[in-house]
């Protein structure tokens, strides 16, 4: 029997379909050679009813075949920038460097980061990553100075709207230097405090960085609120993670702490590397690379090839326990020219900058078991009683699914198949028109 996805029957089987075993906690034969298992799946209402071997569910209602497909939990996008994508057409990065990144913004921010603008691109960013699949997002919003206020009622205001549909987190992000300076720093822990958001900065080489953190540390100790990080991304010369994870450590920190980009590890000596890494397994860190922004950012000067591609040591971390996660960062805006909130996209791109083929292993946990799980959020792995929150793609092996720009996806919530349009350029045009000052 066949049926529509966008008017399913109330209980249907979905199989043979093909899922990564890492995301599938219990399944307990033997996968392939690229770490997938063939199954059924039964699905009722919102939820999954029964995950059971291919072929094995005879009697639970229509089936659909889809080829021995792959199937994807509901995907999870950790660390993000809602506040300020899309405003590529009139923020463009001069450069394509950091520098100029971090100065674009703040002319953009300066001049028009209203409600309603942070409102409308938000908003467009979120239909994006609906659209591809995405269930969870955690962004981070620039909260230093007159505009922060406005940025942190907009999350609010999006976190309502879209619940059941995005479960949203937001981070306060400020520059290392201005933790030390009570006028930007007293505002943006309350701002944080309110809207019950975690504790951010992005750091870089600064004679402050030690003490930044530790303020960073008091607060979010004093508070109990987890911290999430920018950290080494701009100077390959930068040591931020080897000294958060010390700190961590002498403070017996138990909070939850995800540090992003790490892009300067790269460059190190072996000793070092180890070294560092053993700190940030004691320490109980997670750690998200955000391969696409970096790729783009790192290493740019005119006219020579880059050299430093960015990518931290997901390998290397993975084989120490550490929590490692791949996540879209910023999108159409001066840190990244393009992106979409698309993790099939992120992970596709991360596979190869990043070698994370041959073996697949639990990749594919990257962009939604492991986010899930730090996030906290209810996605990221296909079991009895999970939402019925599912990518499927027209592909029968990993192999297929990463060869293929990712079109003719087909994307479930609640069991139900969405309009997986993602939504027009043009809607944002009348935001775009750039001051005659810039
Ligand atoms: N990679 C980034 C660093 C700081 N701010 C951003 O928006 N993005």
């Amino acid at each position: 029997m066949t049926f529509d996805l966008k008017a399913p029957p109330a209980a249907y089987i979905l199989g043979p379909v093909r899922a990564p075993a890492c995301l599938v906690p219990s399944f307990a034969g033997t996968a392939d050679a690229e770490g997938l298992v063939a199954l059924d799946i039964a699905v009722e209402g919102a939820r999954l009813a029964r995950l059971a071997p291919a072929g094995a569910l005879v009697e639970a209602g229509p089936r659909l075949g889809l080829s021995g497909g792959l199937v994807l939990p509901g995907l999870v996008d950790i660390h993000t920038h809602l506040d300020k994508g899309f405003i590529w057409k009139r923020a463009p990065n001069p450069d394509g460097s950091f520098d100029g990144a971090v100065n674009a913004v703040n002319a953009d921010r300066a001049a028009h980061w209203t409600e309603e603008d942070i409102s409308r691109r938000f908003d467009f960013g979120l239909r994006c990553a609906y659209a591809h699949g995405t269930v969870a997002i955690r962004t981070h919003l620039d909260s230093e100075g007159p505009r922060a206020a406005g940025a942190w009622r907009v999350f609010a205001r999006m976190r309502e709207a879209w619940r059941g549909r995005i479960d949203l987190q937001a981070v306060g992000l400020i520059a290392i230097d201005r933790v030390l300076d009570d006028s930007a720093f007293t505002p943006f822990l309350d701002l944080v405090r309110t809207h019950g958001g975690r504790l951010g900065a992005y750091t870089y080489l600064t004679p402050n960085l030690e003490a930044g953190l530790a303020r960073l540390f008091d607060a979010a100790e004093r508070f109990g609120l987890g911290l999430d990080l920018h950290v080494d991304e701009r100077d390959r010369e930068g040591r931020g993670l080897d000294l958060l994870a010390r700190m961590t450590l002498e403070r017996r920190f138990e909070g939850p702490i995800l540090a992003g980009h790490c892009c300067a590890l790269a460059v190190k000596g072996e000793d070092e590397i180890d070294r560092t890494l053993d700190l940030v397994a004691q320490a109980g860190i997670a750690v998200v690379s955000l391969p696409m922004c970096n790729l783009y950012l790192q290493d740019r000067q005119s006219g020579r090839t880059p050299r430093w591609r960015g990518v931290t040591l997901l390998q290397e971390m993975r084989a120490r326990g550490i929590p490692v996660m791949v996540a879209s960062d910023n999108t159409r805006d001066p840190f990244y020219a393009y992106g979409d909130l698309d993790l099939a996209e992120v992970y596709r791109e991360a596979a190869r900058i990043a070698h994370l083929d041959h073996p697949h292993g639990d990749g594919p946990a990257l962009i939604s078991r492991a986010p899930a799980a730090h996030m906290g959020v209810e996605a990221g792995t296909l079991a009895e009683g999970s939402p019925a929150d599912l990518s499927l793609f027209p592909a029968r092996s990993l192999n297929e699914w990463l060869a293929r720009p990712l079109a003719g996806r087909t994307v479930l919530r609640a069991g139900r198949a969405i309009d997986t349009m993602p939504p027009d350029y043009a809607e944002l045009d009348d935001l775009m028109e750039r001051p005659r000052d810039l």
